[in-house]
């Protein structure tokens, strides 16, 4: 099969969807593999290692697209990515499609076939190629958040874990998923007091077990959000509804009630976001502030550590990639039924209920696709 790989172009997107040790088991299974010249750089591999594994490397970008019949990226494409698109590609990317109507109607128009890493199963109930980048996401939360409480960046000036005689900051995670365990974790490891809500009580279950009384687990209901925002110095927004938009949770009316200079992080920001206020910020400006309140919102938080992230994704992907590249989409997603669900649009048509629901439309059950 012939397997694009471009340099990814969101904002401060550093990512590149195959590594160099990817491009080696494709090439060695007779696959040809183009990559866009310089798009490992920012994830620290060079167009050498590239070549080293077999794989070309392609400085005309419209000509990569072109010959593709399988493109390999990370972000969601942008709008002059789209426009490369064609009914003879597979596309396999991160989508989110459910918080984006333009790019949803743009890959319908497309007729690609368009394959989401995060709408893919396992049979734990876990959601395998999302999981590594949550894990990165949730760790960064903690840190993005603590610098947006200094007073510099807008926030309040509390220090998350005190001092001697001064009482630390205060967390709340909603959420207690992959991110909200990582963000939890990392927000006890800097010694401040944790809380985390969830509506299921057996993940509430799991960490208290797990956390032995060092992570305050709470049932989320509308209380238990009025009380998060009256006393939590940052609170993390980290839930998934999978491949649907996020609950508005924290709404614009309860910014009032939070201590001016308190922060919301909205890791959930790339499924639209479960802070009524929240809209989606890049790298470059990764914060604002809404009546008092810091707001970080950025969808690609893994990209700003792109050597550790693209290691973890690409060791989640590669399987997928391989089977996509050896069997090519039909046969793959037929063999295996956790990887079908990652089907979210196929020649004009979306094929998961979630993405039709969030704008109205009907979704196309992907079994009858891959039987034809
Ligand atoms: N901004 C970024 O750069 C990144 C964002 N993400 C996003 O973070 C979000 C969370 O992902 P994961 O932790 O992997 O999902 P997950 O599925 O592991 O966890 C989500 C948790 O939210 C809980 N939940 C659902 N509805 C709830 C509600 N109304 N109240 C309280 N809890 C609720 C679920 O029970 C579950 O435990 C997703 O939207 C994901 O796409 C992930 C990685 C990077
Ligand atoms: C999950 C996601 O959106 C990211 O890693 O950028
Ligand atoms: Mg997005």
């Amino acid at each position: 099969m012939r397997i694009a790989v471009p340099k990814e172009i969101k904002n401060h997107e550093y990512r590149v969807a195959l590594t160099p040790t990817g491009a080696r088991e494709l090439t060695g299974r007779g696959h040809h593999v183009s990559v866009q010249a310089g798009a490992g750089e920012g994830a620290g591999f060079s167009d050498h290692d590239y070549e080293a594994a077999g794989a070309r490397i392609d400085a005309d970008v419209a000509a990569l697209w072109q010959n593709a019949e399988l493109i390999l990226k990370v972000k969601e494409p942008q709008a002059e990515e789209v426009a490369r698109l064609t009914p003879d590609h597979t596309l396999f990317t991160y989508l989110h499609l459910a918080a984006e109507e333009t790019l949803t109607k743009g890959l319908l128009e497309s007729g690609a076939t368009c394959i989401a890493y995060e709408t893919i199963t396992d049979a734990k109930g876990g959601l395998p190629l999302l999981a590594p980048m949550s894990t990165v996401a949730g760790r960064m939360a903690v840190q993005a958040g603590a610098h947006s409480l200094e007073k510099a960046q807008g926030g309040s000036g509390v220090l998350l874990p005190g001092v001697p005689g001064v009482a630390p900051g205060k967390v709340t995670v909603i959420g207690g998923g992959v991110v909200g365990e990582n963000a939890a974790r990392m927000a006890l490891g800097l010694g401040a007091e944790v809380t985390i809500l969830d509506k299921s009580i057996a993940r509430l279950e799991v960490l208290d077990d797990r956390y032995q009384g060092r992570i305050k687990t709470v049932y989320s209901t509308a209380d238990a959000l009025d009380e998060a925002a009256k006393t939590a110095d940052m609170i993390i927004g980290a839930v998934l509804i999978p491949g649907a938009a996020a609950p508005k949770l924290i709404t614009r009316a309860m910014l009032a009630d939070m201590q001016p200079g308190s922060v919301l992080v909205d890791v959930a920001i790339d499924q639209g976001g479960c802070f009524e206020t929240s809209k989606p910020t890049t790298h470059a400006e990764p914060t604002y502030i809404v009546d008092g309140i810091v707001h970080y919102c950025v969808a690609n938080m893994p990209g700003a550590v792109a050597r550790t992230s693209t290691l973890g994704l690409t060791n989640a992907t590669l399987p997928f990639v391989l089977a996509l590249a050896d069997k090519g989409w039909q046969q793959a997603l037929s063999d295996d039924p956790h990887f079908l669900p990652g089907l979210n649009v196929h020649a004009g048509q979306v094929t998961y209920p979630a993405v039709a629901n969030a704008f109205g439309l009907t979704s196309v059950d992907p079994v009858k696709l891959v039987s034809q």
